[in-house]
């Protein structure tokens, strides 16, 4: 039977490519770097000219498909899936990585619900996975680990862009109580995309984070279900993309121990009407890195 979906991504892999072309030009080069919703959530001149890119380019060739961008998003657009084809596009994760020439950047470029593309354009890995056809690492397949003792595993998080001191104690007790079961490491590449890819890879057991975004997890949750692993939320049951809460982990038995151990809370919904999302526009301004 024809694939309707092959060409698609074909293509959703060729823009992941050109945009990690110009993430890592502008790596060499000044980054004019602004902030959104708090004084550590970092947007830059790249993550807005990557999203143009890939928006322009998808809607070349399928007028009719829909966008949910992060900078869109950010410039006022809505965030919410309907049944038309939608893309779900992070044009820069890692951008904090990316505004310090830190380690790791990818871009995320997902088509709900027929497959998810993250590319990490530093390492040159192109993370890719089609539903019901596996999840592949610059063609080879992935498969999460096998290990389901939390106690020997390898957890990886986030401590994100909040800096309100309560949530910021919450983050800290569950970081604690990871800890504590006690696990073999705790690690964050400061992407969410690779570290779920990493769980997708078998070199982390889990990922979990609350604060993140439906462009930060969309593609790479495909890419972690198609490896063999789960995904969940923070308080157990299915997880809800525009929730702003995940585990993604190995296996159930995993997830499940993080369930028992992560102090849940609950963001505001990427969904939720903008006068419902709490902006603090204190800290506006623009610098050059
Ligand atoms: O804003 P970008 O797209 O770089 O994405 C986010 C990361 O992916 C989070 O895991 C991480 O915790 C941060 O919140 C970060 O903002
Ligand atoms: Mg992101
Ligand atoms: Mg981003």
């Amino acid at each position: 039977m024809a694939d309707p979906w092959e060409s698609t991504m074909d293509h959703a892999v060729a823009i992941a490519r050109k945009a990690g072309e110009v993430v890592r030009d502008a790596l060499r080069g000044d980054r004019m770097v602004t902030t959104k919703s708090s004084a550590v959530d970092l947007v830059t001149q790249t993550d807005q000219k990557v999203e143009q890119l890939i928006i322009q380019s998808v809607k070349e060739k399928f007028p009719t498909h829909r966008f949910i961008g992060e900078e869109s998003v950010a410039a006022g657009e809505s965030c919410i899936l309907s049944d038309s084809p939608t893309w779900i596009i992070d044009p820069i994760d890692g951008t904090t990585n990316f505004v310090h020439t830190h380690l790791t950047v990818t871009s995320t470029l997902d088509l709900q619900v027929e497959f998810g593309v993250v590319y990490s354009c530093i390492e040159d890995k192109m993370f890719t996975a089609r539903r019901g056809r596996g999840a592949f690492c610059n063609g080879e397949p992935l498969q999460v680990s096998q290990q389901k003792a939390v106690e020997q595993a390898i957890v990886a998080t986030e401590f994100g862009s909040d800096r309100d001191p309560e949530v910021v104690d919450k983050i800290f007790q569950s970081l604690r109580n990871v800890l504590c079961l006690p696990v073999h490491g705790v690690r964050g590449a400061g992407s969410a995309a690779m570290n779920m890819c990493l769980v997708a890879s078998g070199c982390v057991e889990a990922y979990y984070e609350i604060g993140v975004h439906v462009w930060d997890v969309a593609a790479a949750s495909l890419i972690v279900s198609e490896a063999g692993g789960v995904l969940m939320d923070v308080e157990g049951g299915e997880v809800d993309l525009m929730s702003r809460r995940i585990i993604a982990a190995n296996s159930k038995t995993v997830a499940e121990r993080l369930v028992k151990t992560i102090v849940a809370f609950s963001p505001p919904r990427d969904d939720a009407a903008p006068s419902d999302r709490c902006e603090d526009s204190t800290h506006l301004s623009a610098r050059k890195v």
